[in-house]
């Protein structure tokens, strides 16, 4: 079942948005086939930043714009294009963004899913730049063999609306808890949309054999995610779950200036930083287990690194995480953290690594809290461990 939250009255946004982009680019997200390319290439679709505009630019083919964007059809059909997720996972929800498409916004969509594997999906002709061009006939032969046609429907035809900011953001709840590789983006019958995010989790199976073998636990390729936060103004925390090295501070979490930041730091009897401002997000681990190994990576925070950060762990049930997360973690009585990394200094650009026998608690947890003082970015969080079931008691 889906539901079209813009029919909804009021302005509660989903829930689904603190998961993780897996159709994203920066995660491996691929436009695989788009039946028409022509004002603006589908690969814009995934892009991790916000759409641009700019009044004065126009291409040989038209005005340029930063999404995807099909020529008018003067022929019956309509639509389409392929996605490959960067990483497979179950999908809680879409956001269509038709931010500065007003006239020539796609005006209804549909999305479908499928579980592909490697030897299903068709070595299709390479994308390159497709600006101004349509599907070829080889093209069109080639994802015919996929019979996506016939692909699981996670959103039924439904209006979308442009608009500016806020307004532009077409949200969609998915219900079915089934893993999808691929997705197909229709357009009724032509027209531009500027992003499309796919909000979910990544479903690893942790077979026995594995256990003793070093995981990322908090990895978004093994399940990890962001279940809140304090702040996200210049990029998401759950970014620095994302595969591989940042390329740039795109790809980290970072705060906006704190402005509780007092006008002179003063430092405590061991060199840390006190400060009355923090931020702080908290991470569901893929699986649970003991944390032995932890990487904080400033990499790219060269004038906005945090001064210091501290690292603790908790167990939660997914009960006490809704609870949690509905008081947006505000609640007197929160969990009770456990210290797995005092507060530390930061350096700029720096990969920072602790082992064995600088983390203070070597337990089975389920979620993380990473604080920093007093504001900042941060590229990336690897906790390497072992997978572990939780203590009887809490299962
Ligand atoms: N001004 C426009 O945007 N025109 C056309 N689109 C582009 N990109 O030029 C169109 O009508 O679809």
């Amino acid at each position: 079942m889906t539901v079209h939250l813009s029919e909804k009255k009021g302005n509660v946004l989903p829930d689904f948005l603190h998961l993780n982009d897996l159709g994203c680019e920066s995660v491996g997200g691929k436009v695989l086939f788009a039946t028409d390319d022509f004002f603006a290439p589908a690969e814009n679709l995934l892009k991790k930043q916000r759409p641009a505009y700019h009044a004065d630019l126009f291409t040989e083919f038209g005005k340029w714009r930063d999404g995807w964007e099909t020529r008018r059809k003067r022929i019956p059909g309509h639509d389409w294009c392929l996605i490959q997720l960067g990483v497979p996972g179950t999908i809680y929800g879409f956001e269509a963004d038709t931010s500065y498409f007003a006239g020539n916004c796609a005006p209804q969509i549909s999305i479908q899913a499928a579980c592909l594997k490697p030897e299903e999906v068709p070595a299709l002709l390479a994308r390159g730049n497709r600006i101004g061009t349509a599907a070829s006939d080889e093209e069109l032969r080639i994802v015919k063999e996929m019979r996506s046609d016939e692909w699981t429907s996670l959103v039924p035809i439904s209006k979308i609306k442009s608009g500016n900011l806020e307004a532009a953001r077409n949200y969609f709840v998915a219900t079915s808890k089934q893993k999808w590789t691929h997705l197909r983006l229709n357009i009724y019958p032509d027209g531009g949309i500027a992003r499309l995010k796919v909000y979910g989790t990544m479903q690893r199976e942790w077979p026995l054999s594995g256990l003793n073998h070093l995981s990322d636990l908090v990895a978004m390729v093994n399940g990890g995610v962001c279940v809140g936060y304090s702040d996200a103004q210049l990029g998401h925390p759950g970014n620095i779950l994302g595969p591989g090295r940042a390329k740039s501070m795109k790809d980290g979490w970072e705060t906006s200036r704190s402005l509780q930041r007092p006008p002179i730091l003063k430092l405590g009897d061991k060199g840390i930083l006190l400060v009355p401002g923090s931020e702080w997000a908290v991470f569901r681990l893929g699986h649970s287990g003991v944390i032995t190994h932890i990487e904080i990576d400033t990499s790219h925070f060269k004038g906005n690194f945090p001064d210091t950060f501290k690292l603790e762990a908790c167990i939660l049930s997914t009960e006490e995480e809704n609870e949690y997360n509905a008081q947006k973690w505000t609640l007197k009585q929160g969990p009770k953290w456990n210290t797995l990394v005092p507060a530390t200094k930061l350096k700029p650009h720096t990969r920072h690594f602790f082992d064995g026998t600088a983390i203070k608690m070597l337990d089975v947890f389920t979620h993380v809290k990473l604080t920093f003082a007093p504001d900042g970015g941060v590229s990336r969080m690897r906790l390497w461990g072992f997978p572990r079931a939780l203590p009887d008691m809490r299962k």
